[in-house]
């Protein structure tokens, strides 16, 4: 079977994988373009693009090797139409998920998207960010989070559609650089929102099955440093921040809402925080946020025993701002966000800054605490064992 079309790194047979605790995968998601037919790729470009990608400068990583790998198939091969390979056989089976995850994509519009990713990795291998969209913005290490700027307004959007934009590693240090670099650009409001049908179903859980050198414990102290880090800049950000919930949401993007300014739903959302069923506590300083929004017994049935809410309950009890049908809900909520971001900046973020600066302090001591209560649930037969059940496909929410 053919690996990678071409390029010294990219002739290998296998993709690099670490230590693994548990189950070995790890499947990126493919963000892809949607064209006209006046815009798409002639083979001649594809060609050039297929020539080109043995001449890059730099490995550019499996995740990315993959997408080339699956477009290079999609577009000369079509979709995916061969057998799935066995469980056992990882890389292949690895490889025909990341084709097969392009559903009936066109050839066409496959070439296209090869022929744009080259070009992206070719210019970021020549000159490290030439057209950065906002000032200090460095741009994320992986598609699965895509950061834009326009009309005052940058946006934040996890970009893993086939994993229901559960979050990687990399995207909780992805999300912090973007909300960095946010806090410091021209734009007046900071959105975070979902590509595909969910707005986010969590915490990948299989960042816990990369077991480093240091073993259980160490992963657990590196985890609960992560999610602090993580936790903390939505703390002390200090712009509108506003959530644009597109579908349902799980644990920890369901718990920062509580850190937001403004969260519009569509109506074909759900709020789950199903951490008792996973072993686990609360984080994102939804432990103080929660009942302080809607009331400690409200917050203990979310909470303690997973309750979900549906969009008009997360309203009603304060978590959610408004709620809006989902045929018109894109249109209404980006036309508002488009007026919102016109007025004066500098009065919306002192604004929210004597909001926020009455409770910054109990906020970040209710995130230490969570993070530290994590590191040992993270260490706990509950939680290994609910995790073990998720990714052997025995337990679902
Ligand atoms: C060492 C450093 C580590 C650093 C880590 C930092 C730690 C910070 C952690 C902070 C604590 C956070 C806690 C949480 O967020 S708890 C919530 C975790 N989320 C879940 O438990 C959700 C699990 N997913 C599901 O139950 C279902 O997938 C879901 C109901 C969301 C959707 O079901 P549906 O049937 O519609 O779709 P599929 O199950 O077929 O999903 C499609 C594919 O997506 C994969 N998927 C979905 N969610 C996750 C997830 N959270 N983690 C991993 N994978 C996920 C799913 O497996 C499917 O994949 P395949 O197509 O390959 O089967």
């Amino acid at each position: 079977m053919t690996l990678w079309p071409g390029g010294p790194w990219l002739g290998g047979t296998s993709l690099e994988t670490t230590n693994h605790w548990l189950s070995p995968l790890q499947v990126p998601a493919l963000g892809l373009h949607v064209l006209g037919p006046a815009m798409l790729a002639s083979q001649k470009d594809f060609n050039n693009a297929v020539s080109q990608v043995k001449l890059l400068k730099e490995d550019p990583g499996n995740e990315v090797k993959l997408k080339l790998y699956a477009l290079y198939k999609q577009a000369t091969e079509g979709p995916c139409n061969v057998p799935k390979p066995g469980m056992l056989d990882f890389i292949n089976k690895t490889k025909w998920d990341a084709w097969n995850a392009l559903g009936s994509l066109s050839k066409e519009a496959a070439r296209q998207n090869y022929v744009d990713l080259v070009s992206r990795l070719s210019a970021s291998s020549e000159s490290p960010s030439p057209e950065a969209p906002a000032a200090d913005r460095k741009q994320p290490e992986s598609d699965s989070l895509v950061v834009t700027s326009e009309d005052g307004i940058t946006t934040i959007r996890l970009n893993r559609p086939a994993k229901k934009n559960a979050l990687t590693t990399q995207m909780y240090h992805d999300i912090i650089a973007a909300l960095q670099a946010a806090s410091k650009d021209e734009s007046a409001i900071t959105v975070l929102t979902g590509s595909g049908d969910y707005y986010c179903s969590g915490n990948d859980l299989t960042n816990f099955t990369h077991l480093p050198a240091g073993g259980l414990e160490e992963m657990a102290r590196s985890a609960a440093a992560l999610l602090r880090d993580f936790v903390n800049c939505f703390i002390d950000f200090p712009k509108p921040l506003v959530a644009v919930v597109n579908g349902p949401a799980v644990g920890i993007s369901v718990t920062i809402l509580g850190l937001f300014d403004v969260v519009y739903a569509t109506d074909r959302a759900s709020f789950h925080t199903p951490f008792s069923h996973l072993g686990q506590s609360p984080e994102g300083c939804s432990s103080y946020t929660f009942p302080k929004i809607m009331g400690s017994s409200k917050a203990a049935e979310m909470l303690l025993f997973g309750k979900k809410l549906t969009a008009q309950e997360a309203c009603a009890q304060g978590l959610v701002t408004e709620v809006f049908p989902d045929g018109t809900f894109q249109k209404e909520v980006w036309a508002r966000l488009k007026a919102y971001s016109k007025l004066p900046p500098n009065a919306m973020r002192i604004s929210k800054q004597i909001i926020r600066n009455r409770e910054k302090e109990k906020l970040h001591a209710v995130n230490a605490e969570e993070s530290s209560v994590l590191r040992e649930r993270w260490q706990s037969d509950e939680c290994m064992n609910a995790i073990a059940s998720f990714l052997s496909r025995k337990a679902k929410l």
